[in-house]
C-alpha cells in the first residue's frame, strides 16, 4: 500500500535560507533524529467522524540517529515505517510522544524542521511534464534559492546524478532509475542536513537498484549528511545502513549495527533438504540434537534447519545421524546468520510471513 505524500514538501513558509545551518537547533541530545514513544492510530471514519477502533500504526516507537550516518528502518509492509517518516518530516502528527529532527521539535518548530531536511517519498513527486532541470530549479526556488547560486547547484546535481544529457527532457520520458535519481537530487537541492529516503529502491530493476545503492553510499561518505532510509529489503539494510532498527507492529524490536545484530545469533544456519518428508519429527530432532554444538532444530516437511557453532564442521555428523535413522539427504547448505534470522529472533516470525500477513489483512479490509 502506498499512502505517501508527494516527494517535495511544497512551499516552506519563510524559507529564505538556501543552506541549512548545521546545529542551529539545540534539542535532541546531539542526535540528528531523536524520537521517543511515538504513538499513532489511524481511525476509520464513519460519516466524516472518527469512530472507535482503528489501526495502531505506531505503538511507542523510539529511535536515536547519530549525525552523518545512514540509519536503516527495516520492517515488513505495514510495520509503521512510512508513518514514522511522515511524523519526522512534519507531514503527520503523532497522537503522543515526541520527535526532534536536526535539533528542532517536529510539533513545535515544523518550518525549521522542513528547512533542515530533504524527503524522497516512495512515489515520485517530480512534475512529469516539466524537464528534469526545471524540476530542480523549482525546488530550489521553493527554498528561497536564486540566481547563480541556484543554477550552479542544479548543474552540480545534474552532473552528480548522471542526468546532464536528460536535463532538458520531460521527466515522463525518464526510466525508473533516472526518475529515482532525479527524486534524490530534488531532495538535496537546498543542502539538507538530514535526508529521508522512503523505500528508495522499491520497483527498480536490479541494475538501477545497485546504482542507487552506490549513490547512497557516496552521499553518506562525501557530504556528512545523515540519511534515514526505510526499507523492507533485508539485503538493502545490511548493505547500506551503519546502524539499523527493526520495526515490527509499530515498535522497534532490535537496534544496532547489522554485524552486531547478526553476531548476537551465535553460529551458522545448517539447512538439510531430505530426499522425502520425515513422517515423525521427534527422531530427527533427537538424532541431530545429539551432534555436539548443534541446537534450535526445526523440521518442516523435507526441510530440517538447525543452528551450529561451526556449521561446516557439524555437517558430516548431521548427515551421518540422519543416515542412521534411515533418512537420505538430497542437499545441505551452511550459511552465516542473515538479517532474516535476526528478524525471526526478535519479531518471533519470519520476514516473509510478516509481509504475507499484512497483505492478507489488507485484502480482508478491502472486502
Ligand atoms: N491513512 C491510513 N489510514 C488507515 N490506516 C493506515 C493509513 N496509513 C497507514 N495505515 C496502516 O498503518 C499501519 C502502518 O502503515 P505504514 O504505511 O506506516 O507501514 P510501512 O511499514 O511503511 O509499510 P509500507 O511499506 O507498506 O508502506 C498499516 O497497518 C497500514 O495499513
Amino acid at each position: 500500500m502506498n499512502t505517501q505524500p508527494r516527494t517535495t514538501l511544497g512551499v516552506v513558509p519563510g524559507a529564505a535560507a538556501a543552506t541549512a545551518v548545521p546545529g542551529t537547533g539545540s534539542a535532541g541530545g546531539g542526535y540528528a533524529v531523536h524520537a521517543t514513544d511515538l504513538v499513532k492510530t489511524y481511525h476509520p471514519k464513519g460519516r466524516g467522524k472518527a469512530v472507535p477502533g482503528g489501526v495502531r500504526a505506531l505503538d511507542g516507537l523510539g529511535i536515536s540517529v547519530e549525525p552523518g550516518i545512514v540509519f536503516g528502518l527495516l520492517g515488513p509492509n505495514g510495520a509503521g515505517k512510512s508513518t514514522t517518516v511522515k511524523i519526522l518530516t512534519t507531514l503527520a502528527s503523532a497522537d503522543s510522544g515526541s520527535a526532534v529532527v536536526a535539533g528542532f521539535d517536529v510539533a513545535r518548530e515544523p518550518g525549521r524542521v522542513r528547512r533542515a531536511i530533504g524527503v524522497v517519498a516512495q512515489r515520485s513527486g517530480a512534475d512529469p511534464v516539466a524537464t528534469g532541470r526545471d524540476n530542480l530549479l523549482l525546488q530550489g526556488r521553493l527554498y528561497g534559492m536564486r540566481g547563480v547560486e541556484l543554477t550552479r547547484r542544479v548543474d552540480e546535481l545534474l552532473t552528480r546524478f548522471d542526468l546532464v544529457d536528460a536535463a532538458k527532457r520531460q521527466v515522463k520520458t525518464y526510466s525508473g532509475g533516472m526518475l529515482r535519481r532525479l527524486d534524490v537530487a530534488i531532495g538535496l537541492v537546498h543542502r539538507p542536513q538530514v535526508l529521508f529516503l522512503d523505500e528508495p529502491t522499491t520497483g527498480l530493476d536490479p541494475e538501477a537498484r545497485t546504482a542507487m545503492w552506490e549513490e547512497v553510499e557516496r552521499l553518506a561518505g562525501s557530504e556528512g549528511l545523515t540519511i534515514l532510509l526505510t526499507t523492507h529489503y533485508l539485503e538493502e539494510a545490511d548493505k547500506l545502513a551503519a546502524r539499523l532498527a527493526i520495526v515490527d507492529r509499530g515498535r522497534i524490536v532490535a537496534e544496532g549495527t547489522p554485524d552486531a545484530l547478526k553476531g548476537e545469533l551465535r553460529g551458522d544456519a545448517v539447512v538439510v533438504e531430505l530426499a522425502a518428508a520425515a513422517q515423525d519429527h521427534l527422531p530427527v530432532v533427537g538424532a541431530i540434537g545429539a551432534v555436539p554444538g548443534v541446537r534450535d532444530i526445526t523440521v518442516d516437511g523435507r526441510r530440517v534447519a538447525a543452528r551450529a557453532d561451526d556449521g561446516a564442521a557439524a555437517v558430516p555428523a548431521v548427515l551421518a545421524a540422519l543416515e542412521r535413522i534411515g533418512l537420505p539427504v538430497a542437499a545441505v547448505t551452511v550459511s552465516r546468520p542473515s538479517l532474516d534470522d535476526v528478524y525471526l529472533r526478535y519479531a518471533g516470525r519470519s520476514f516473509s510471513s510478516a509481509e504475507a500477513g499484512h497483505s492478507s489483512v489488507l485484502e480482508g479490509a478491502s472486502r
